[in-house]
């Protein structure tokens, strides 16, 4: 089984489509980035899968079936892009991630004491064991990423679908980020990630989509997907996760033509 398959999807919102064409098969188990520049559809293609956007044509199969059929909860784990966790929630980094391991549950589930370990574990597995009984809205934004990370990783899914992860997480974060998703990645859950910043992600993500204008422009391997190097080097960690804050510029990815991929 494929754990996600498009022919000639186009997806988009109302009656605007601004995925089209898309032919894309992710075999159960692989570990695929999503790149390419502001606008390109990138979110609004992981949002197809997830049924947070609308598919105007074509198929959309995630896990074997269409999308939008009702499927167990808790199957497809999902960060969304840029949200940080609402402030005016006065919950801890606990419940938080509690809530991603009910989804696992199913609306009648309560956490057993197996489920609270897989909280704990999902939290200390992005670096904030310390932070357990912290209201959410005192952590800075990028370790509130990191709970949304964390909330996904507890249901355990079969596919997990990230929309730029890393952006506004530093350093340091994004290395940890890393090494959680090459163990996830090990344990045979699918990846789908979204982002601008392949540097710390390029050791698990192997294979890549180039997104250009609501079209795929390259499938490939990630080496060779036509990112080029920043020139000056530097972490800009500060990044507002709204443009390349690290490693390389996908502004204006190349792709080559010329037979060489
Ligand atoms: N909810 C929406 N309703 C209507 N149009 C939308 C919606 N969300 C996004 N779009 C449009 O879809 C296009 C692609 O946006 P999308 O967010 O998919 O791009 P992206 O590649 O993820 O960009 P970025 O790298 O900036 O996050 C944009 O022109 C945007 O205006």
């Amino acid at each position: 089984m494929s754990a996600i398959r498009l022919r000639d999807a186009r997806i988009g919102y109302g009656d605007a489509a601004v995925v089209q064409g898309v032919d894309l098969t992710v075999a159960d188990g692989e570990a695929i980035a999503v790149l390419g520049s502001n606008g390109s559809g990138k979110t609004t293609l992981a949002r197809g899968l997830l049924g947070l956007a609308t598919v105007l044509g074509g198929e959309v199969e995630v896990l074997g079936a269409p999308v939008g059929r009702p499927r167990e909860r808790g199957r497809i784990g999902y960060v969304p892009q840029r949200h940080t966790v609402s402030g005016a929630v006065p919950a801890t980094v606990r419940e938080v991630v509690g809530v991603g391991r009910l989804a696992r549950l199913g609306p009648f589930g309560r956490l057993r004491p197996a489920d609270r370990a897989a909280v704990q574990d999902a939290v200390a597995a992005v670096g904030l064991a310390d932070r357990l009984g912290d209201p959410v809205a005192s952590l800075s934004g990028g370790q509130q990423r990191r709970v949304l990370v964390a909330r996904a990783l507890a249901a355990e899914p079969e596919l997990l679908v990230m929309d730029e992860p890393t952006a506004g997480v530093d350093a340091a974060s994004q290395d940890a980020l890393a090494a959680v998703l090459a163990d996830v990645s090990a344990t045979g859950t699918t990846l789908l990630v979204v982002t601008h910043e392949t540097a710390a992600l390029a050791g698990v993500l192997t294979r890549a989509v180039v997104v250009d204008h609501g079209r795929i422009s390259y499938d490939g391997p990630l080496a060779e997907a036509g990112v080029e190097a920043t020139t000056d080097g530097h972490h800009h960690p500060e990044g507002t996760g709204l443009a390349p804050s690290r490693g390389y510029r996908l502004d204006q990815p190349r792709v080559t033509t010329d037979g060489g991929r």
